[in-house]
């Protein structure tokens, strides 16, 4: 089963889902795309488009189907819902997991309520599933245009996440393995959050040095969380921790940098598109707490999309927290 990994099938069609299929059908798999709407995976398939990644042409080779027994009977399985969604869809596919496989979580957050990281439900909800993790600095439109990209992934196993590189790697999509699964998946859920908070001093213009600050600030509690959670330091510097946090702390194209933006500059919340930080603030603090981890940016962040504190209260907090060693 290892050394074969032909096919691929990717669940949840949205943009990262079709990014993924574009992305393993360069790597010259055979590729499914699974949307849950059979109408959406009609006219995919007819139109070689989604709308929700504009402007990307879908290729010949990838399949695109309703059905998701199609989808459970591919070597490798890619699940691209958003975090919040995961359970429900890894719940519909395990029923027809035959074999053990790699399933590999492709969202970026930590489900509400229970406090589980991705791989975690994963496990809980297909117990055929090998889980695994892929997450980095990189945008749906980026890699499914083919513009160069490294991400990483991890498994407990390292053959399988070495294996796993081979068969979805390509020239300009270059994951690196490891095997500190909850590493990549800490930084991967905390920018998020992060990002909401540079994008909040980004609109209510507090400057290039404040936002140098918070991002490095930002990183410290992403470290900190992830070492509290056994993540290992080069992780958490690494493409899934630091590389994306600077990534969507500073692009436009960041839909978490955007919604912060839009709260600084006192906007509505832009709703249509979705913002993964929104969901995992909550939770990341209420981690952070039950660890004993101090995560005061992040915590401001939760503070101001509860209503709890308004923006200049949060701001107010953070500067005037008492002066301490670096670290
Ligand atoms: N976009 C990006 O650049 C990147 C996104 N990610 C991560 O990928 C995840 C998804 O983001 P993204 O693709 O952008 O979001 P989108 O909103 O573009 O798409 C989400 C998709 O998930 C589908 N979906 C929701 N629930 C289920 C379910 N239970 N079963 C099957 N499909 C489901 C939705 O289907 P429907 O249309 O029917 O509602 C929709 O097509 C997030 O965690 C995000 O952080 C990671 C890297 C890059
Ligand atoms: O995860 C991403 C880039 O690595 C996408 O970021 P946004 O969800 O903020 O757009």
């Amino acid at each position: 089963m290892m050394t074969s990994f032909q096919s691929v099938a990717v669940i949840g069609a949205g943009a990262w889902g079709t990014a993924l299929a574009a992305l393993a059908a360069r790597a010259r798999r055979d590729v499914v795309l699974h949307a849950r709407n059979s109408e959406s995976a009609k006219q995919i398939a007819a139109t070689r488009a989604n709308p929700k990644l504009s402007g990307v042409r879908l290729d010949a080779s990838i399949k695109v189907t309703g059905d998701i027994a199609l989808a459970a009977d591919a070597d490798i399985i890619l699940i691209a819902t958003p975090a919040q969604d995961l359970r429900a869809a890894v719940t519909a596919l395990a029923p027809h997991l035959a074999a053990t496989k790699p399933v590999i979580a492709c969202a970026k957050g930590i489900e509400r309520g229970t406090h589980k990281f991705m791989t975690e439900v994963i496990a809980e909800a297909a117990p055929n599933a090998i889980p695994a993790i892929l997450s980095g600095p990189s945008f749906a439109a980026d890699v499914a245009r083919g513009l160069p990209t490294a991400v990483t992934l991890a498994a407990q196993d390292e053959t399988l996440a070495s294996t796993l590189v081979q068969a979805l790697g390509s020239a300009t999509f270059r994951p690196y393995h490891t095997t500190d699964v909850r590493g990549v998946e800490i930084g991967g859920a905390a920018k998020n959050v992060l990002a909401i908070a540079a994008g909040i001093a980004i609109g209510r213009k507090l400057g290039a040095s404040a936002q140098a600050a918070l991002t490095t600030r930002g990183f410290a509690e992403l470290a900190r969380l992830g070492r509290a959670c056994g993540a290992r330091s080069e992780t958490m510097a690494g493409l899934s921790g630091l590389g994306d946090l600077i990534l969507t702390c500073s692009s436009p194209q960041s839909r978490n940098l955007a919604l912060g933006i839009a709260l600084g500059r006192g906007e509505q919340r832009p709703r249509e598109k979705l913002a993964e930080g929104e969901f995992t603030a909550p939770v990341l603090v209420e981690l952070a707490a039950s660890q004993d981890v101090d995560m005061p940016v992040s915590n401001a962040v939760a503070a101001i999309l509860s209503g709890a504190l308004t923006i200049d209260e949060a701001i107010e907090s953070l500067l005037t927290r008492p002066f301490k060693a670096e670290g």
